[in-house]
């Protein structure tokens, strides 16, 4: 069995276990109706309601909250364009419940999007007080507004009706709110599930690692907002149904809080917990009834003791790649691995537009193929006259490089010398003050790190980033999105193509792990591994990017000599493909070995370019950088 057939078998038995078809989460739903009618009360009935409502907006702010870790404050904001719409719509415009449910989700969604633009960019903590800020808004708005009521409400709010069907009895509204429920678990697990949930999982775990491997943050941040305020405008719409009256006490700030109690105690992530959390939220409250004067206490005593037992929710986020076992089995079943690391560098990392590579200087060259090649083409990096200035700190003070096609070219330099500033500034981290970078003649001096890194540019970090919370597997299936449509409308409405891409993005995955030797590693967190073999995984990381430009930043550190000889083929057969590999080391052996042409930096400043012995050679690199060892380096280096 290949590789693929057994990962894909692996991932098809976890996904039995995840309810995205419609048939059969409708078939729960109306089982829990039918139960109702035969045995619940109408008060039973109508507190099956208030929980389907409840659930419906802890979906939603899962959505924000669990899978892309926006701290939402304001969620009710959404619960109450979306009511006040429906209401609106039938009230005043006299238009029918159901057409009043798209046109309650598009109101939201633009309020979304509007909210979302420049909120989003913000750091967490300010994030959630413009949201708290943003709910405050909605409900004074609303409070004011003579249009809706204000203070006193909108009603009468019309009975919805569907070919004559009224949902009238609360039995029948029932059917309405559990239906549209099924309709959020759907919609909420399929995007959960999708490439884009790992992806906003990814963005919640670390999204500076998550802008770096290719993909556009900000714009799948406004996504997950739009997203889920588009499910709350869906409970809003069954609020609507349901009521008589809708005021803006229905909306406040407590109600947020506790939906966020409900997504946290449920589960971050977590549809089945966010469920539970709901039923316990709403229904505890009325079980306890019967003990009014201590009800809140033993209600607050159950939270308490639930976040004891469970500190990671009542029903915690089930990873929804394969398991370790099934992982063991597929490799188990899997007769021939592929080739070992470095022969098959050249099968999957694909060679860069540049025919040949061109040189740095200007010159004849001779491409990695071994065919000359002319001087016309730009070379695959140019930094040109690049200054970075820290406040009064000059980090870089007009460095100049190229770095042609297929060619290694090494950065040396004391600590402090500017190394990691300039590939900061070559990858969009930081903006150059002054001076340009160019990709094959291409400006990128202002684009951001995921346009850069589309561009073909992938790098590994000085001290390792690797997501703790993802597996193995899919720190690197997540870099493989960064040539992946994010678009919503795949992974909502094409649910099994989007399996079938994703299944291939964990075999590319898998293939790239092995390369650096680690598929045994795949279903294990990268906390677990020993610092060499986190810097494999980020290895293995760039390479799915399949760049035309790879940066290093210091690879071999904790390698021992037998993985450094071994990190050594890996990149000369990864620059004979055609990659361009700017390599930032300390260690002058493996400099010496792998690269082709070696700066030096010292002070921001290029002190020296040339062959490594050349630069090696030079009286002022002794002096600058040899001069400079610390504990950490390696012996004297001739
Ligand atoms: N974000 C920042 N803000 C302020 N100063 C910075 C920032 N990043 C780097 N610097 C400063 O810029 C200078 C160059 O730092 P950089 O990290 O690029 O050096 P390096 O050559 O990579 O050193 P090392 O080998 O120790 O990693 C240092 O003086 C550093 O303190």
């Amino acid at each position: 069995m290949t590789p693929t057939n057994s990962l894909e078998r692996s991932r098809q038995h976890v996904a039995t276990t995840w309810p995205t078809s419609v048939v059969a989460v409708l078939g729960l739903a109306l089982a829990g109706v039918a139960l109702l009618n035969a045995y619940g009360s109408d008060y039973v009935t109508t507190v099956a309601i208030g929980v389907a409502t409840y659930a419906v907006l802890g979906l939603g702010l899962n959505v924000v909250m669990g899978y892309a870790g926006l701290l939402d404050m304001g969620y009710a904001a959404f619960f109450a364009i979306g009511a006040y719409t429906s209401a609106i719509c039938g009230v005043h415009l006299g238009l029918d419940f159901f057409v009043s449910i798209p046109i309650a989700i598009a109101v939201t969604g633009l309020a979304g999007v509007i909210i979302g633009y420049p909120t989003l960019r913000l750091r967490p903590d300010y994030l959630a007080i413009v949201t708290i800020g943003f709910g405050e808004l909605v409900r004074t708005v609303a409070n004011n507004w003579d249009y809706v009521g204000a203070s006193r409400g909108l009603y009468p709010l019309p009975i919805p009706e569907l070919f004559g069907f009224t949902f009238h009895s609360p039995i029948r509204q029932a059917l309405l709110a559990f239906v549209l429920l099924a309709v959020a678990v759907v919609i909420v697990n399929r995007l959960g599930r999708s490439h884009i949930g790992r992806a906003w999982r990814a963005i919640r775990d670390d999204d500076f690692v998550t802008e770096s491997v290719g993909l556009p943050t900000l714009r799948l941040k406004i996504g997950a907002y739009v997203a889920g305020g588009a499910v709350g405008a869906l409970a809003g719409s069954i609020f609507a149904a349901r009521s008589v009256a809708i005021d803006p006490t229905n909306f406040e700030l407590m109600l947020s809080v506790q939906l966020i109690m409900v997504v946290v105690l449920g589960g971050l992530g977590s549809t089945v917990g966010v469920l539970g959390a709901s039923l316990v939220f709403v229904a505890l409250p009325e079980v306890l009834r019967s003990i009014q004067d201590y009800r809140l206490l033993v209600f607050s005593v159950a939270v308490i003791a639930l976040i004891e037992i469970r500190p990671k929710g009542l029903v915690p986020e089930r990873s929804v790649i394969p398991s370790a076992a099934a992982l063991a089995a597929a490799r188990a079943k899997t007769p021939s691995t592929p080739a070992p690391a470095s022969a098959n560098v050249s099968a999957s990392l694909k060679a860069p537009p540049t025919a040949a590579p061109a040189s740095a200087a200007g010159t004849p060259t001779t491409s990695a193929a071994g065919t000359p090649t002319t001087v016309d083409e730009p070379p695959l990096l140019r930094v040109t006259g690049v200054t970075k200035r820290f406040a009064g700190l000059v980090a870089l003070d007009d460095v100049n490089l190229t770095v042609p096609a297929g060619r290694i070219v090494g950065i040396i330099g004391p600590n402090g010398a500017g190394k990691s500033t300039l590939v900061n500034a070559i990858t969009g981290v930081h903006r150059a003050t002054s001076g340009r970078v160019e990709l094959r003649g291409r400006d990128v001096t202002r684009l951001t790190p995921h346009r850069i890194a589309r561009l073909g540019v992938a790098r590994s970090f000085q001290s390792t980033r690797l997501i703790d919370q993802m597996t193995v597997l899919d720190n690197v299936t997540v870099a493989a999105y960064s040539t992946a449509d994010l678009g919503l409308r795949h992974a909502l409405f094409a649910p099994r193509q989007v399996r079938r891409r994703d299944f291939a993005a964990a075999v590319r995955a898998w293939h790239q792990l092995d390369r650096v030797g680690l598929t045994d590693a795949a279903a294990r967190r990268p906390g677990e591994l020993s610092y060499a073999d986190r810097r494999r995984v980020e290895l293995a990381r760039a390479m799915i990017m399949e760049p035309s430009l790879l940066i290093l930043d210091e690879p071999a550190a904790g390698m021992n000599p037998a993985e450094k000889a071994e990190l050594t083929r890996l990149l000369r057969a990864v620059a004979a493909t055609g990659v361009a590999v700017l390599l930032i080391e300390h260690d002058m052996p493996l400099v010496t070995a792998a690269a082709d042409e070696v700066v030096v930096l010292d002070q921001g400043r290029v002190l020296a370019t040339g062959t490594p012995a050349e630069v090696l050679a030079l009286p002022e690199v002794i002096e600058a950088y040899l001069g400079h060892r610390t504990d950490d380096d390696e012996e004297p280096q001739r």
